[in-house]
């Protein structure tokens, strides 16, 4: 069965941390493709002052070489809110055999009650949740509301190839990655270095976009 890997971000830049958990998912569950989606207008945030078709171009260039990775620009052609829910089902109509594996940050999955019909989009695929610094995942699924720890208890599975199923979660065995695009955004307003933090330093520097 194909197995497509999903990836949404703001991605406001993209970092090495997005780009190691790519990796990461693709390789450690064999997914055939591992396809990151940048949002168009983002339902549960303020949109970015950088456009999406610019956030997308940084996307394309940071997974050149890269087997496997590809960006996928359904979104920022979007009109409208962009719903994970219906990007999902988007990808499943176009890809029926398909099994989707789609990939969130621990601090995305605490919130994830808040998503547009969140307990259906996790009957849509198989959900890998990523641990990240501060949001450690078996710490933190202590203080998850009751609805979601319940759909963790109901749903989890150990990562595995063999394990991969629709309607399942499992947590991604991934490092922890300390970067965040928050914080390439500060490095960059105080003209710093962040060329150890993101593969598209040099474009960031070149665009001049997030000096203040
Ligand atoms: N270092 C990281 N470790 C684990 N997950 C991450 C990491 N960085 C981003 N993610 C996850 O990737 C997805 C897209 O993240 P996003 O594009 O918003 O990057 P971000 O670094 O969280 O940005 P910002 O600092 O602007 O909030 C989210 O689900 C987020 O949880
Ligand atoms: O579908 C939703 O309701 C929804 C709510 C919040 C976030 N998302 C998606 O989650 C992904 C990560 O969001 P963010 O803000 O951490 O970049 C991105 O693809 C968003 O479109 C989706």
């Amino acid at each position: 069965m194909q197995k497509i890997g999903i990836f949404g971000g703001t991605f406001d830049p993209i970092h090495y941390g997005h780009l190691e958990l790519a990796r990461c998912m693709r390789d450690q569950l064999q997914l055939d493709e591992v396809r990151l989606i940048p949002t168009g207008l983002p339902p549960h945030r303020p949109m970015p002052p950088v456009s999406p078709a610019q956030r997308l171009a940084w996307v394309e260039a940071a997974l050149v070489g890269e087997k496997g990775l590809v960006a996928d620009d359904r979104e920022v052609r979007r009109d409208g809110f962009c719903y994970t829910f219906d990007t999902l089902r988007e990808i499943q109509a176009e890809n029926p055999q398909a099994l989707l594996v789609w990939l969130i940050g621990a601090d995305s999955w605490h919130n994830l009650p808040t998503w547009h019909r969140w307990r259906e989009l996790l009957d849509l695929g198989h959900l890998l949740i990523a641990a990240r610094p501060e949001y450690a995942i078996e710490a933190e699924n202590s203080r998850l509301s009751p609805d979601l720890a319940e759909e963790f208890a109901q749903r989890h599975v150990i990562a595995n190839t063999n394990t991969l199923s629709q309607g399942k979660i499992s947590l991604l065995s991934s490092p922890l990655l300390p970067v965040s695009s928050t914080q390439v955004r500060d490095l960059l307003s105080r003209g710093e270095d962040v060329s150890a933090l993101t593969p598209v330093s040099g474009l960031l520097g070149q665009s001049g976009l997030y000096r203040f």
